[in-house]
């Protein structure tokens, strides 16, 4: 399978503070990679170097074969950012907006969506269950059919890869089993590759197909 992204001797500090010291690894297409670790070993900031906000202090990423800093197909990377909208009780939005709002490179800022963009729209709030709750306001859904809205968000841009930073955080057990259903089986049926922060190993291990694991400034496969 050919790699989707890969990293070679990656440092990265904040000022002094060393977070991770010449790490290295490959994610391949169609990898259901978890990437696990303590609090503050540098997951999230792991994500935000592969998805270029951030600029590593030492190394290489490459994304899709171009080097990060010279990527511009971002469509294709679809990223959902910790606790994404967990906090936004006074957002003045549905559902179906915050969805539609991920396709507006597509539609273009100041013209009004087509029939064919709202379709789409529907078809990925459908994918994660939520298609009944689409004119509900952000601000009225729970902690897990937010996670699930901006998964909706996340996927109605046919991204090939997702990098998805703790997608369960606030979400009851019953809800995780079927987030993590759904994400494994995106990743069979269309072959999305999937990057996910999380600290949730214990349930996720079923469902991934590789877990990284990043602790005092390394990275290690861990094979069990
Ligand atoms: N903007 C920043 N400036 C300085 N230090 C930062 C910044 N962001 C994060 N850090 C520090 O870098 C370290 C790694 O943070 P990061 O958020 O990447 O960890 P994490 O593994 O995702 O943690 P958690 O599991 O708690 O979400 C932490 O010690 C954190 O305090």
């Amino acid at each position: 399978m050919p790699k989707v992204i890969e990293a070679e001797n990656l440092s990265f500090s904040y000022g002094n503070e060393s977070i991770f010291t010449k790490i290295g690894f490959s994610v391949y297409k169609g990898d259901f990679v978890a990437v696990i670790g303590s609090n503050g070993t540098g997951k999230s900031t792991l994500m935000r170097i592969i998805l270029g906000e951030l600029t590593p202090t030492g190394g290489s990423i490459r994304i899709l074969n171009q080097d990060v800093e010279k990527f511009g197909d971002w469509p294709k990377i679809g990223y959902l950012p910790q606790s994404g909208l967990q906090s936004a009780d006074s957002f003045p939005a549905t559902a179906e907006e915050i969805v539609m709002a991920n396709l507006f490179s597509q539609i273009g800022l100041l013209r009004f969506p087509k029939k064919k963009h709202r379709d789409k729209v529907h078809q990925a709030l459908e994918l994660v269950g939520m298609d009944a709750y689409s004119k509900r306001m952000i601000s009225e859904l729970s902690g897990g059919q937010r996670q699930r809205v901006m998964l909706a968000r996340v996927l109605v841009s046919d991204p090939e890869i997702m990098i998805l930073d703790e997608p369960t955080t606030g979400v009851d057990a019953g809800t995780v089993k079927s987030l993590y259903e759904l994400l494994s089986s995106l990743n069979r049926e269309t072959g999305i590759t999937i990057v996910m922060v999380t600290h949730d190993i214990g349930r996720a291990s079923g469902y991934v197909s590789r877990i990284l694991s990043l602790e005092e400034g390394s990275l290690e496969e861990r094979n069990d």
